[in-house]
């Protein structure tokens, strides 16, 4: 089946170099300007420089030449996903969609799945998620990811379209699972950044991440979410990579926090909307999300590193 990437970011790109290698790939960007340049160059010099695009991969700015591939991956960021879906749900309702991003609109509170279900209510949607850095995967570096389709049979269908001798897909039916479990480990690999920018020691980043996962866990258990796919490449796979590495955006943006030190505004870093979004569920829900609530209020500027510290480790002890 002929694919189409849609996003011409670090992950889309990466994604369309590896994709190339099973066949012939579109990567659609918006810009003109970024289009026409990566395609004379062979390079996205803005998002991954330094990766040689392969001869065969079309790149292109037209969205209707893009969008009659049968399989569209979209690596949109988050929060624009909702407006891109609104506005070109003609080009994308009714196709087959693989949402390629991490997050809960803020708005919403919907995952990307949801976000793209509710615009094009009769496309076919699944979720591409798990531990990678674009750079990784564009590459060739051995990497596996989640392929999360409510319909088993698309699901088992795309996960054999999409893998790569090196990019390794398992697949689940459990898209609450996969949605938050991608969407929250970039609300603890802030918190650990925060903690290690502080300087407040690997011992406490330690007990962030396993609290975190903890708190992962709470919310997407309650939302249905099955435990095996927290504990997978989705959720535990991926909170380990961005809680541990300064190649995720997350904890460097969690890092500068820390270090109370400017960060490029102009950085997609999911999980700071995604912590506001979540810290609201779970208020509505009535659960406590301690951590998830502590990198909201480091966002919103309402708390620095040393009041969030204290007010985790103030709580009333509790059994694990
Ligand atoms: N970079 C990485 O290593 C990985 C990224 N992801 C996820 O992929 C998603 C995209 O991230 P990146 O590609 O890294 O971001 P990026 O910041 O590198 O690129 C974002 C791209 O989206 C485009 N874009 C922004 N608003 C748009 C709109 N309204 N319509 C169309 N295009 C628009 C930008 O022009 C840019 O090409 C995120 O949700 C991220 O969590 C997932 C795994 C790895
Ligand atoms: O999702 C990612 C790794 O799996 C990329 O992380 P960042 O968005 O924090 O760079």
């Amino acid at each position: 089946m002929s694919v189409a990437v849609l996003g011409g970011g670090a992950f889309g790109t990466a994604l369309a170099v590896a994709l190339s290698q099973r066949g012939p790939v579109t990567l659609w960007c918006r810009a003109p300007a970024q289009a026409d340049d990566m395609a004379n160059r062979r390079v996205n010099e803005r998002y991954l420089p330094g990766c040689t695009l392969p001869a065969d991969l079309t790149i292109t700015a037209d969205l209707t030449a893009a969008a009659d591939a049968k399989i569209l991956l979209l690596a949109v960021p988050m929060q624009q996903l909702g407006r891109f879906a609104r506005d070109e749900a003609s080009h994308l309702d009714g196709k087959i969609l693989v949402a390629c991003c991490k997050g809960m609109d803020l708005r919403s509170g919907a995952g990307p799945v949801e976000t793209l279900a509710q615009h094009c209510p009769t496309a076919r949607v699944a979720l591409l998620t798990g531990p990678s850095f674009a750079r990784d995967i564009a590459r060739g570096l051995p990497t596996g990811l989640t392929l999360a389709c409510a319909d088993a049979g698309l699901g088992e269908t795309l996960q054999h379209q999409l893998a790569t001798p090196a990019l390794r897909l398992y697949r689940t039916t459990d898209v609450i699972g996969a949605t938050l479990g991608g969407a929250l480990k970039n609300v603890m690999a802030i918190a650990c950044g925060a903690t290690i920018g502080a300087g407040l020691g690997e011992s406490a980043r330690a007990s962030i991440l396993t609290r975190g996962f903890a708190e992962m866990q709470r919310l997407a258990l309650l939302k249905g979410a099955v435990p095996q796919t927290l504990a997978g490449l989705s959720g535990f796979g991926d909170l380990v990579l961005t809680c541990t590495s300064e190649q995720s955006r997350n904890y460097r943006f969690g890092l500068a926090i820390g270090r109370d030190e400017a960060f490029d505004a102009s950085m997609t870093v999911e999980g700071a909307a995604t912590a506001q979004a979540a810290a609201r569920l779970a208020q509505r829900e009535g659960i406590d999300l301690p951590i998830t609530s502590a990198v909201a209020g480091l966002v919103e500027k309402r708390l620095d590193v040393a009041q969030a510290m204290d007010a985790l480790l103030s709580r009333t002890l509790k059994e694990e």
